[in-house]
């Protein structure tokens, strides 16, 4: 069985409370806190930061702190996140920050991601946008301000291939299983997120363990901690699920960094027992994007 994912590796996650005003001292924390993790377990491979990690999760905030993203000249969270993936020596998938596209003006929600020279080798813009309104519950609209993007997000790592969702891209089964399908072949989804205290009690293990399910892959969801003096509640609970649908490690709700290690065998072993991938009936499912 050809192996999607070539060894063990570990992955951090860093719950971090950044949603400060002052950009600067956000990423100064999520520096410190990555440094941390490295210093306590120095053989991790891939970092992961929350959703909007360098500024307040706000519809009315996301233009202020967007910067442009060019990889020639570097905006100030492209070049700080890259350096600290090269002084590490990580695949670090840099949360998410709000982005401009300077041709179009429009704003998007956007995960840019590094490989260990601190090369930026993708970006994924939000696709799905948080628009809801729960009674009694919670109302946010972020295409009020952000636009989507128009692409899904599948990347390469020496290690194997990961696909890239942020938050509310979860609840649409279709994008992790374009990432973890042929040819794409992804060992784990990524989502940058940050859930609230009304739908992450309700959804957020639910979607996790569903996705990893699904498809027999890991999910890694990464929050930022709870912060009860900003206009948004974060869930926390930042948490990575195996290919069987156990929740390996998982946070609390206030600043944690957690790790768990990925094993090839855990995917192998778990889609022998049960062989999803070649029992799908595709000639049933044609009709489902009609
Ligand atoms: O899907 C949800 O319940 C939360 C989504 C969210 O907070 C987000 O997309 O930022």
């Amino acid at each position: 069985m050809s192996q999607i994912l070539s060894q063990k590796i570990k992955v951090a996650l860093i719950q971090l409370n950044g949603s400060s005003p002052n950009k600067l001292d956000n990423l100064n924390r999520a520096a410190k806190f990555i440094e941390m993790a490295m210093q306590k377990q120095p053989d991790t491979k891939i970092v992961v930061l929350p959703e909007c990690f360098n500024s307040p999760y706000s519809v009315t905030k996301f233009r202020e702190y967007a910067e442009v993203i060019d990889n020639k000249a570097k905006s100030q969270s492209i070049d700080f996140l890259s350096k600290i993936a090269l002084k590490y020596g990580i695949i670090l998938v840099g949360g998410s920050i709000p982005e401009i596209d300077p041709q179009t003006n429009k704003i998007y929600n956007t995960s840019p991601i590094f490989n260990s020279k601190g090369d930026l080798i993708d970006i994924h813009r939000k696709v799905h946008l948080f628009d809801v309104d729960i009674p009694n519950g919670i109302t946010f609209k972020e295409s009020e301000t952000l636009s989507p993007g128009n692409k899904l997000t599948t990347v390469n790592t020496p290690y194997g291939n990961v696909g890239i969702g942020i938050c509310y891209d979860m609840r649409f089964p279709e994008l992790t299983t374009i990432s973890a399908r042929k040819p794409n072949n992804a060992f784990a989804m990524v989502f940058p997120s940050a859930f609230n205290t009304v739908t992450g009690p309700m959804h957020w293990h639910l979607l996790a363990r569903s996705r990893a399910v699904d498809n027999q892959i890991y999910t890694i969801l990464c929050s930022p901690a709870r912060n009860l003096e900003s206009s948004y509640h974060a869930y926390g609970h930042s948490l990575i699920c195996n290919p069987k649908g156990e929740i390996i490690a998982e946070a609390g709700e206030g600043e944690e960094i957690i790790y768990a290690e990925l094993d090839p065998e855990d995917i192998a072993n778990f889609r022998q027992a049960i062989p999803l991938s070649s029992q799908r009936r595709f000639d049933l499912y044609k009709d489902i994007s009609k």
